[in-house]
């Protein structure tokens, strides 16, 4: 029920032009019942006045007639034009409403989910809710527009047939969808969760084709996924069954209110209470009723299908941001430290702490490398100085000021970081340097290219700058990726740079000229190095060896003798400070 009303909540702001709509349907479903009772009172009366040998006023009744299908028609298209107004208004602006949720609460909101869920997330769900309006609630409330006037009309001239109309109207419109609902509700929640889970397995399945074709040769990731499908059809086929059975009850009712207008009218007539053109005036308006309001049942069926995807919508929206800005944050500090103190952090459901208690100092202009084995805790330090999580225990700092009187965006504005899964976007290199800088010239993404060792390939392109890097950058090697990415981080130009594995994939060499380039670049402030290679970590202010979570040592490699970057970190020399 929360669900529902707070769609409704999120429909208010086109209510206007929701309520414009339901009135035009509700003019259209007036007029056709109203054009179909005065075309049977009309012929009947013609006709009886023709035997009787009687003249009558025809000119009225058609011009009523007439005016009624003009309105019918101009109605019908008007309430389309409308309808779908205001629909496409209310998802046009729901899906920047849900993207905006996310983005807020990125990446820590979003860790755990699937691309393809998340994607059936912002298409197929928000999809469906374009029903809430068009299927749902338009519907409904033109039906009860249309209904309440019919029925009373009808009781002016027989209270049974109208108290059977009645009967039969909420029996068929009303009581046997709710009943059929009840029978398909499972299959539709399924549907819903089923189209997510068939999204993500899709996404999945396209991503991992190469690995498929190599591990999967008999296809039984294909074969599920089909089973998936399978499934869905499956449920698909229950909704229909029970929307085409709730229409057939629907149907047959309104024949049924016409036999028993004729069984209730006729001696009516033959005793003189009901006029003769009264009767199938009756049965007629009867008839476009039930024709009037046939779009009930499928509101109704549709009703489930769309509840589990705004369910779906406000669960992901209302996931709380891991890192949430202050209410009143500082202004962005104009000094460049970054301090960590004590920080502890264990990921949500993890049995142990990934950090224990880390310290780590980093004045203006200091290069640190933190060292340590795959799990050591090296990417989540970053993530945490990215402020994109808060730790449970200590606090960090930039320019004295805690992270927690800063919004992210404040802190990501003087950090710049390469992290190890670092997305490359399917467009240009050019484009994909200016996301570090949209303003950055020629020169500037030359000169960061330089640095990171990418220039002479970019250069040596035929397309240079403007070459497409494919999805993913699945044009370029795994070592050209990560300089490119290194090249973005550099033209952003930020005063703290954070650097997780830059080197990973690339030949001794170029990983020497890489690291050497970047200590030498006057331009660069400070340096945060997360590696577990030993290339140039005697060129480093400080090296801080974790292990588990925990600093097990922190020296200074220039002071430190016999210990080259590998043996200092395992068997920290004399100079060694034990934290
Ligand atoms: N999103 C997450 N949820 C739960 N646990 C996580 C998550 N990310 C990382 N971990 C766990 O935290 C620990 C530290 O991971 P982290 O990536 O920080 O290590 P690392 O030192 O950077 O390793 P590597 O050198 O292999 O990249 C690991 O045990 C990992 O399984």
């Amino acid at each position: 029920m929360t669900v529902v009303l707070r769609l409704l909540r999120l429909m208010r702001p086109h209510a206007g032009w929701m309520a414009l709509a339901v009135l035009l349907a509700a003019i259209v479903g007036l007029a056709q019942v109203a054009l179909m009772a005065t075309a049977g009172w009309f012929i009947t009366g013609m006709a009886l006045a023709g035997a009787a040998g009687a003249t009558m006023n025809y000119f009225t009744p058609a011009a009523v007639i007439r005016g009624l299908a003009i309105i019918r028609t101009a109605g019908r298209y008007a309430e389309r034009v409308i309808g779908h107004e205001a629909t496409l208004r209310f998802v046009a602006g729901l899906r920047p409403w849900l993207f905006a949720r996310l983005e807020h609460g990125a990446p820590g909101n979003l860790r755990g989910r699937t691309d393809g869920d998340l994607l059936t997330r912002l298409r197929a769900d928000i999809d469906r809710l374009e029903h809430a309006f068009l299927r749902i609630v338009g519907p409904l409330a033109a039906a009860l527009a249309v209904a309440v006037p019919s029925i009373l009309v009808m009781a002016a001239y027989d209270r049974r047939i109208a108290a059977l109309a009645a009967v039969l109207l909420a029996g068929a419109g009303l009581v046997l969808p709710v009943v059929l609902l009840r029978a398909g509700a499972p299959a539709a929640v399924r549907l819903t969760a089923g189209t997510a889970a068939l999204g993500a397995r899709l996404v999945d399945e396209v991503e991992g084709l190469a690995e498929l074709a190599v591990y999967d040769p008999d296809g039984l990731h294909r074969r599920a996924t089909l089973a998936a499908s399978d499934a869905l059809v499956a449920d698909e086929r229950v909704l229909s069954d029970t929307a085409a059975l709730s229409s057939a009850g629907l149907l047959l009712a309104g024949h049924v209110l016409l036999v028993a207008v004729l069984l209730l009218g006729l001696p009516a007539v033959s005793a003189g209470t009901l006029a003769p053109a009264d009767l199938p005036m009756l049965a007629l308006l009867g008839l476009a009723l039930f024709d009037a309001v046939a779009a009930v049942p499928l509101a109704v069926q549709a009703l489930p299908a769309v509840v589990a995807s705004a369910g779906r919508v406000f669960e992901i929206a209302d996931r709380p941001p891991a890192a949430p800005d202050p209410a009143d944050p500082d202004p962005v500090p104009q000094g460049t430290s970054l301090r960590l103190d004590g920080v502890s952090f264990r990921y949500p459901g993890a049995a142990h702490d990934t950090l224990d208690g880390v310290t780590l100092d980093m004045p203006a202009g200091r290069r640190i490398a933190v060292v340590g084995p795959s799990g050591a805790g090296k990417s989540t330090l970053a993530q945490l100085a990215m402020r994109f999580d808060v730790p449970q225990a200590g606090g960090l700092l930039l320019g004295d000021v805690p992270y927690g009187r800063l919004t992210g965006a404040a802190v990501r504005s003087r950090i710049a970081l390469v992290g190890q899964r670092d997305h490359l976007f399917a467009t240009t290199i050019r484009d994909n340097l200016l996301i570090g800088d949209p303003n950055a010239d020629e020169e500037r993404l030359r000169e960061a290219c330089r640095i990171a060792q990418i220039l002479p390939f970019v250069a040596a392109l035929p397309e240079g700058f403007d070459t497409f890097v494919g999805a993913h950058g699945t044009k370029l090697s795994g070592g050209e990726i990560r300089r490119l990415l290194v090249a973005r981080a550099l033209v952003a130009g930020r005063p703290i740079l954070i650097l997780d594995e830059p080197t990973e994939g690339l030949d001794p060499d170029t990983e020497a000229r890489l690291l050497d380039a970047l200590l030498d670049a006057p331009g660069i402030g400070s340096l945060l190095l997360l590696t577990h290679r030993p290339a140039r970590l005697d060129r480093m202010d400080e090296i801080i060896r974790l292990e588990g979570g925990r600093v097990i040592s922190r020296f200074d490699p220039r002071t430190t003798t016999g210990a080259d970057a590998g043996g200092a970190h395992s068997r920290p020399g004399p100079t060694t400070r034990p934290t």
